[in-house]
């Protein structure tokens, strides 16, 4: 219940006032909508696009499923049934965040864009059973609806009876099979093959964490080695919406743990050692700029290893570059590691600080948790006997 609550659809639809159409946490998607349209005897489809849509999956009047697109600025909201069979899925960029529903017969389509991947996979998880498991025989001409159907209410979590009467192939796993563009056939996505994983579940610290980073707020996280910092930094990443977040380590091979870029090369100030000024002007090259700017959620792994003084000087470059005053420049810091394993790299008689030792350390982060369940072992003694070397005893 709480990651629900938590959760982006669960917040959007409050920030939307209609107590009626609080989705739960799969139901509900912030991203950028495009939806494209055919006109009779027009070469191009109408295109309207919608950033910061809120996309609803729901129920009408008969039962039917129903894609509801909420735009912003008080524009009247689009909903579409899902025409049984008509429905398409293309779903192979869905790891970057990006999916394209076809609604019906007509040729309407949905674009979804800029989409956290992993709420976008569950939405698309839950589309795919409740229409599925939806009532056949879709109507004859599914049809943009001109008024908003009366009795539209959020679709349910999905329950086994859905499971139950969707098609085997379609029951486990949480991966969302991919239909690419253009294929034919009926809309259902062919079968996942090969072993089917247990799906991965974070532990009760690990989404109290992820719970701290949908906050909004700018959060430190440690934990000693195997307490999976790593793996939930990834589901971290999947959670937020691709454009805006950039994911980062201080050392290369972990940034490739991540799917990311080292710190360094983000920030493109070379090792911060010049002037403050020289600093700015790095940041302010095209090709760098543009990522400051467009960063709203950054990501380090391995602070361990990131020097204070570098940190203070990403600091001030951020509000700097941003035009900004709020520590970071506004930026929302996710920040992970463990200080108790490798320092920041120094060369002999260098003075380093850690980061926590950084001066704008303590006005950049706001919440600190740790995480303290060993996932990589099992063996009592032996991460007991980890542990002590961990603190040098
Ligand atoms: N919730 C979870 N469910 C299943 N496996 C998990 C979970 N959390 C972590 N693991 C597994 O535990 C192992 C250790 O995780 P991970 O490498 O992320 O730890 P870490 O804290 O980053 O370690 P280190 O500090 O050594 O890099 C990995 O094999 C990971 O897949």
């Amino acid at each position: 219940m709480r990651a629900a609550m938590a959760s982006p659809g669960y917040a959007a639809a409050r920030s939307l006032a209609m107590p009626h159409v609080i989705p739960h946490e799969d139901a509900g998607l912030r991203c950028t909508v495009a939806v494209e349209q055919p006109l009779p005897g027009a070469q191009a489809p109408r295109r309207r696009v919608m950033r910061g849509a809120l996309v609803l999956l729901g129920r009408n009047e008969l039962r039917r499923p129903v894609l509801r697109v909420v735009g912003g600025g008080g524009a009247p909201a689009l909903s579409f049934a899902l025409a049984g069979d008509a429905v398409r899925l293309f779903t192979r960029f869905a790891g970057e965040g990006r999916a394209a529903v076809r609604v019906g017969p007509g040729g309407a389509q949905v674009l979804l864009s800029d989409c956290p991947p992993d709420a976008l996979r569950r939405f698309l998880r839950l589309l795919r059973l409740k229409v599925t498991a939806g009532p056949r025989g879709a109507p004859r001409s599914p049809r943009l609806l001109e008024r908003l159907p009366p009795a539209f209410a959020v679709i349910s979590p999905l329950q086994e009876r859905d499971l139950l009467r969707a098609p085997g192939r379609l029951r486990g796993g949480e991966r969302p099979a991919e239909v690419s563009p253009g294929a034919t056939g009926p809309w259902l996505p062919a079968p996942v093959t090969g072993p089917r994983r247990p799906p991965t579940r974070l532990s009760a610290e690990q989404e109290a964490v992820l719970d701290a980073v949908r906050s909004g707020k700018s959060i430190f996280f440690t934990g000693c080695a195997g307490t999976g910092k790593s793996f939930l930094l990834k589901k971290i990443v999947g959670s937020l919406p691709p454009k805006s977040t950039y994911a980062t380590a201080s050392t290369g091979v972990a940034a490739c743990h991540i799917g990311g870029t080292t710190l360094h090369a983000f920030a493109g100030i070379g090792s911060g050692k010049a002037s403050l000024e020289q600093c700015i002007q790095l940041a302010e090259r095209p090709g760098v700029r543009q990522h400051w700017l467009a960063c709203q959620h950054l990501i380090i792994d391995e602070i361990s290893m990131v020097d204070g003084k570098f940190f203070d000087r990403l600091e001030a470059v951020a509000r700097a570059v941003r035009k900004r005053d709020e520590p970071f420049g506004g930026i929302q810091l996710i920040i992970c590691g463990d200080f108790l394993q490798l320092p920041p790299v120094c060369k002999a008689n260098e003075e380093t600080k850690f980061c926590f030792q950084a001066k704008s350390w303590r006005k950049c982060i706001h919440i600190n948790m740790e995480l303290t369940e060993v996932r990589r072992q099992t063996d009592k003694t032996f991460v007991s006997l980890l542990s002590a070397v961990r603190l040098g005893r």
